[in-house]
C-alpha cells in the first residue's frame, strides 16, 4: 500500500527541500545585521536532511534552493567545497535539482558551477523546467540572469545590471540599502533580475503548461512576493515575473530562499509564496529542511526543526 498522509490521501508526488547551506570550513560568524551563521555546521544539517529524505522512501527528487557555499569560503577552497556539498546531495537516493544563488557566484564562475551541479544551461543561464508527473511542472528560474555578479565585467548582462544599480541605488556600496525606500530597497548588488529572454521563456512555459492542464510550482533563489520577504531580498523585477505568472491560473505556489528567516504569503491572485528557512542559521544540532507533498488541491510543506510546516490549499 502507498503512503497515506494526515489528510488521508496519497500525495501525487513528494520531494525534499533545503536552502542556503552556505557551507564553508571557517569559524562561526554573523550576517551584516548580526544574525549568527554556522558555516561548518550547515553541511551537517544537509547530511541529516539527506538521511531523513532517504529514510522516508517516498521522495522522488530533491530541490536545493541555492547558495551551496558561502562567499567567505577561502577562494582556493571554493571548488573543493562546492564538490563536497554536491557530493552530500548525491547521497540522496533520487535526482537533485539545484539552482544558483549569489554565494555560489562569489565562489565559482557559471562555466564551472553549472556542469558541476548538472544544471541544464543555455548560454550560461540556469533556468529550466521539468515534469515529475504529467499533471505537474516545476519551473526553476535564474534570479541572477541580470546580475553584477557571476558574469564577466564586460558581459552585456553585467553591464545592464550595473546600469540598473546605478540608476536605482545611489550608495557607493551597492549592497547598502541606506536611503532607499520600501520596495526600492531590493536594488542591491547581492540580488538580481530575470532577463527578457527568460521572461519570454517563462511566458511560453506557462502557456504550454496551461495547454497541457498542468499545475506549476515556481522555484527561484530570490523571493517573488513582498508579503513573504523583506524588500532587501526580493528579485529586482519580481513584479514583471509576477505579471506573467498572474496571466495564467496554472501557478499554485512559488518557493524561494535567500531571506534566511523564511516567510509565507498568499498574493492577490491566490498564489502561495513560501520562502524557506536557511540551513546556515541553524545552531549546532538544530535543523532546517523539509519535504513537500503535492496533491491536486494542496501543496504541503512538512518542515523539520526551524523550517515551519505550511499547508497551501488552492482551487484544483
Ligand atoms: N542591511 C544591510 C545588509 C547588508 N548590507 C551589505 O551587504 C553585505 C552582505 O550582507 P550579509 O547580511 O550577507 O552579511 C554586507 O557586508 C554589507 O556590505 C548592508 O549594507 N546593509
Ligand atoms: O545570503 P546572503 O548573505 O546573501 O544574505 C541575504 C540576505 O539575508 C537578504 O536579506
Amino acid at each position: 500500500m502507498g503512503l497515506i498522509t494526515a489528510q488521508g490521501k496519497q500525495p501525487l508526488f513528494s520531494f525534499g527541500v533545503v536552502s542556503d547551506v552556505q557551507y564553508a570550513d571557517i569559524p562561526d560568524g554573523r550576517s551584516f545585521l548580526g544574525v549568527p551563521r554556522y558555516y561548518r555546521h550547515s553541511i551537517l544539517v544537509l547530511e541529516r536532511a539527506v538521511q531523513r529524505w532517504n529514510s522516508l522512501q517516498h521522495l522522488s527528487f530533491a530541490v536545493n534552493f541555492g547558495d551551496i557555499v558561502d562567499g567567505f569560503c577561502p577562494k582556493d577552497q571554493s571548488l573543493d567545497s562546492v564538490k563536497k556539498v554536491a557530493s552530500k546531495f548525491e547521497e540522496f537516493n533520487g535526482s537533485v535539482y539545484h539552482m544558483i544563488g549569489n554565494h555560489c557566484l562569489y565562489n565559482l564562475s557559471r562555466e564551472t558551477l553549472l556542469p558541476l551541479l548538472k544544471i541544464p544551461s543555455n548560454d550560461g543561464c540556469a533556468y529550466y523546467d521539468f515534469s515529475p508527473i504529467p499533471g505537474y511542472r516545476l519551473v526553476v528560474l535564474d534570479g541572477y540572469d541580470i546580475s553584477a555578479i557571476g558574469w564577466p565585467e564586460d558581459h552585456p548582462k553585467s553591464m545592464e545590471a550595473m546600469r540598473i544599480l546605478k540608476e536605482k541605488n545611489p550608495n557607493s556600496d551597492k549592497n547598502s540599502p541606506v536611503g532607499l525606500e520600501d520596495l526600492e530597497r531590493r536594488f542591491l548588488m547581492f540580488n538580481g533580475g530575470v532577463g527578457k529572454e527568460q521572461l519570454k521563456w517563462l511566458d511560453h512555459a506557462l502557456q504550454n503548461a496551461t495547454d497541457k492542464k498542468q499545475k506549476v510550482i515556481i522555484c527561484c533563489h530570490l523571493p517573488l512576493d513582498p508579503g513573504a520577504s523583506s524588500s532587501e531580498a526580493l528579485l529586482w523585477n519580481y513584479n514583471e515575473v509576477m505579471d506573467i505568472i498572474h496571466k495564467y491560473k496554472c501557478v499554485k505556489a512559488c518557493f524561494g530562499g535567500h531571506e534566511h528567516k523564511g516567510g509565507y504569503s498568499i498574493d492577490s491572485h491566490g498564489v502561495h509564496h513560501r520562502v524557506l528557512e536557511a540551513a546556515l542559521e541553524c545552531p549546532p544540532y538544530s535543523d532546517a529542511f523539509g519535504y513537500i507533498d503535492v496533491y491536486d488541491d494542496r501543496i504541503s510543506l512538512v518542515g523539520t526543526g526551524r523550517m515551519k510546516s505550511t499547508d497551501m490549499v488552492f482551487d484544483s
